[in-house]
């Protein structure tokens, strides 16, 4: 197999954009085109401001700046990109399916067998094509359908790459990645391709952590890992439940049961509930590929995480109704922050959109402060439940930019975001602020309760009575 020099990625998101800036960065001997139809996201990555990129990572735009335009170019010329790669990478969305078979349930495929579709019209030359996106098990079969069928005589190498970076710590993942998973056939040729992008890897990772598989156990890892990653939000956050009502303390058990090699200290912290593109979506996809081969217990097992994690939301918002006296009509709630994690502007599936949407049902006026999340996007998302008219949102829920500001006369703030910056801000100022009693309600654990309790604020920490 001739060595790698030309790649391109289809889908210049969250996971297409970071990851080829780094595999250009890393291997400056190939040249990497990411391409995408969104224009105004090509437009973003292609800024001379580097402030301005599509998302907001940290470690980004130091590899952007180094690399763009010397062997990493962001194109919308999707076919003529296609036509110069020896290998593809597919990275485009696949979200829950809204309509049809499987709907609320299944991954919605049609943008990824429209990359198919578009690969299989423009090659002329054999060709790698790694799926990148995360994919229901099996799906390589359905794209090598497309791909063998096109009648002009190209040979298509499947490969299954998903990718296991997560979102603030984006750039940190990928240089010090702890594995990388390649499914592919085990053929002469498949093992060829799986060596091809493995050499890519190795320029910067050592080669035991890259992990050679099958196609199908590549793919269905990928929904395992996160569900198993969820799973373990979803048993502390029910465990915080139990610890508010026995005066047992969330933090004194992630840490007893951390001391356990077996369980280890990774992933529980007990919070308001997880968010972000994938663990929602990946489980249910789960759930549903189980159901569809008529594993029900194993289907009802892991829908259990996402019952737990709605639960989880829900208890925030409701305790916070019932703490300022069981109504929050006409009270200002302030919401420091919005996205669903810090270090990232990403607001998918954030817990803070269905906390905001419970209390302003109630008729709640809502305030919200983050450092990253801009105020389009939060109408957005609020707009895209249709609980209510996008004017009624817009009344309800105001988006400041001065965080101090924002919590003048305000009855209640609740941190939804663990952003650095709340740690830090002169919470004593704040008091003097707001109304009495001032009510702080502590989503992410991150406040000293002690000291929030002195300088006299009615101080709930999720997890603690
Ligand atoms: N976001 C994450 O942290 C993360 C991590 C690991 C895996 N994943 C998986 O990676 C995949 C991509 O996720 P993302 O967050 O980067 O999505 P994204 O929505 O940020 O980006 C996908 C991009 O693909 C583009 N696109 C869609 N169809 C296209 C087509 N036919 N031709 C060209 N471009 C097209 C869209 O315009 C969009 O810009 C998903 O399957 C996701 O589950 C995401
Ligand atoms: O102890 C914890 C850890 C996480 N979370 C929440 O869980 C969600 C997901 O966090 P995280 O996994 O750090 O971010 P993602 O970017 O969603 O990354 C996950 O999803 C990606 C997309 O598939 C995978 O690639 C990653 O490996 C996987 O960690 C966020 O809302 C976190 O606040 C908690 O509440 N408590």
């Amino acid at each position: 197999m001739k060595k790698i020099t030309k790649i391109c990625c289809i889908g210049a998101g969250y996971v297409g954009g970071p990851t080829m800036s780094v595999i250009a960065n890393k291997c400056p001997h190939i040249a990497v085109t990411v391409v995408d139809i969104n224009e105004d996201r090509i437009a973003q990555w292609n800024t001379p401001n580097l402030d301005n990129l599509p998302i907001y990572e940290p470690g980004l735009k130091e590899i952007i700046r180094e690399s763009r335009g010397k062997n990493l170019f962001f194109s919308t010329d999707v076919d003529k990109a296609i036509d110069e790669a020896q290998m593809i990478f597919i990275s485009v969305n696949t979200p829950t399916k809204t309509y049809g078979k499987g709907k609320g349930q299944a991954a919605d495929l049609k943008f990824v067998e429209l990359c198919a579709r578009n690969i299989a019209k423009v090659a002329k030359e054999d060709k790698i094509v790694v799926e990148k996106s995360t994919l229901p098990v099996r799906t390589a079969e359905a794209i090598k359908n497309i791909l063998d069928h096109t009648g002009n005589g190209v040979v298509f190498e499947i490969l299954s790459n998903p990718e296991f970076l997560a979102e603030g710590t984006a750039i940190d993942d990928l240089l010090n990645a702890d594995r990388v998973l390649i499914g592919g056939d085990d053929t002469p040729a498949g093992k060829a391709a799986k060596n091809a992008l493995s050499d890519i890897y190795e320029n910067w990772l050592p080669k035991e952590r890259i992990l050679q598989t099958n196609v199908w156990s590549s793919e269905l890892s990928k929904l395992v890992a996160n569900a198993f990653l969820a799973q373990r939000v979803s048993s502390i956050n029910s465990i915080s439940a139990l610890c508010e009502k026995t005066d047992a303390n969330i933090a004194e058990i992630s840490r007893a049961i951390g001391f356990d090699s077996r369980i280890g200290p990774k992933f529980l912290n007990a919070s308001v509930g997880f968010g972000g593109s994938c663990f929602q979506k990946d489980i249910l996809n789960l759930v549903y590929i189980a159901r569809s081969f008529g594993l029900k217990e194993v289907a009802d097992y892991w829908e259990q995480v996402i019952i737990m994690n709605d639960y989880q939301k829900r208890r925030f918002a409701d305790h916070i109704i019932q703490s300022l006296y069981n109504t929050v009509s006409g009270k200002k709630i302030v919401l420091y922050g919005w996205a669903f994690k810090k270090d990232t502007n990403d607001t998918r599936e954030s817990a803070a959109i269905h906390i905001a949407d419970a209390l302003m049902d109630e008729r709640a006026e809502i305030v919200v402060y983050d450092p990253k999340v801009s105020e389009e996007r939060i109408y957005a998302d609020l707009d895209y439940l249709e609980t209510r008219t996008p004017d009624e949102n817009r009344t309800l829920l105001k988006v400041v930019s001065n965080p101090m500001e924002a919590s003048r006369e305000a009855h209640g703030i609740a941190v939804v975001t663990e952003w650095d910056e709340f740690k830090s801000y002169d919470w004593t100022k704040i008091y003097e602020l707001m109304l009495k009693p001032a009510f702080i309600f502590d989503g992410r654990r991150i406040l000293d309760t002690q000291n929030m309790r002195q300088i006299g604020f009615n101080y709930y920490k999720i997890g603690e009575a």
